[in-house]
């Protein structure tokens, strides 16, 4: 089961982040950090800010206040949110792993078998099925032999045993390699077998914990609404307490069971749990 252990090795760790779109904060005083065999699921509404935590900690944008410290020579591997590829332009699946250069044959060889998909080499990407299409990203994501896979929203596109079957392959694929995964999902539900950690972001941290604690937390449900003590789906996310300034997270490193803001935690505990099953 989960590792990334206190004692395993951190791979990033951000404190403070604070990232302003044309004068607006999308990201304010965000702290996380993520070891080695750990698996970090980030769950949030939409524009909470996912993308933007995952674009900073790879480099891609600024921060404008806060720090983000990387292991020396740390390798990521990143699954972006979505595929761009020409449409009009047929290009093979072990064709687009090559694309970039930087990897071997055997490696993608090795890449595509580790997820599953290396009977599909020769087809084109745009006849691969949704599923299909995931596991091609996540095949390329690992041909630099990361330390730390980010992978954005993996199972979008994928049914719900796909996805359930996706999940799985993470976790596999965490354990074989003994990388850190950090990943954003939608559907805390899906992802719980496969995550040791759930850090829930609304422009800043709301609540962090493993996911069944978080998942029966008053605040958890609070946040995410009645839809959330249901299924545990995370769309409706009436977040409507105001923010602060100055935050003051709890150390993820530290945690063993559910924190969160105080200001979180001011509304939602009149909710009763909900009974499961
Ligand atoms: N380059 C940019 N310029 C201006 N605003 C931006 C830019 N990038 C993101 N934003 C805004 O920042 C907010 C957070 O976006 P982000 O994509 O990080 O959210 P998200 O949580 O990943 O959302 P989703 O679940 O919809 O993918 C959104 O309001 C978005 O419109």
């Amino acid at each position: 089961m989960p590792d990334g252990a206190p004692s395993a090795p951190t791979l990033i760790e951000v404190a403070g982040l604070t990232v302003r779109h044309g004068g607006q904060p999308v990201l304010e005083h965000v702290d996380l950090a993520v070891r080695s065999g750990e698996i970090v699921c980030l769950i949030g509404p939409n524009g909470a800010g996912k993308t933007t935590l995952l674009r900073a900690i790879l480099g891609l944008i600024q921060a404008d206040d806060g720090t983000i410290r990387r292991r020396d020579a740390l390798r990521i591997g990143y699954m972006p949110q979505r595929l761009t590829i020409d449409p009009t332009l047929p290009i093979t699946m072990a064709r687009f792993l090559a694309l970039g250069g930087r990897s071997d044959a055997a490696a993608r060889q090795q890449a595509m078998r580790e997820v599953g998909i290396a009977h599909l080499a020769g087809r084109p990407m745009q006849a691969l099925s949704g599923g299909e299409t995931q596991r091609a990203l996540l095949a390329r994501a690992l041909l630099n032999q990361p330390d730390l896979l980010i992978l954005d929203e993996p199972a979008q596109g994928v049914d719900v045993s796909g996805q359930v079957e996706l999940f799985e392959l993470i976790g596999r694929i965490r354990t074989e390699r003994g990388c850190g995964v950090l990943m954003v999902s939608h559907d805390l539900h899906l992802v719980m077998a496969a995550t040791d950690r759930v850090v829930c972001l609304n422009q800043h941290i709301c609540c962090t914990g493993h996911p069944e604690d978080v998942s029966r937390d008053p605040a958890y449900l609070s946040l995410f609404g009645p839809r959330a003590a249901q299924v545990l789906a995370v769309y409706q996310h009436h977040h409507d307490h105001h923010h602060t300034t100055g935050g003051d997270v709890v150390p993820l490193a530290e945690e063993s069971s559910v924190h969160h803001h105080d200001h979180c935690a001011t509304h939602g505990h009149t909710h009763k749990h909900p009974h499961h099953g």
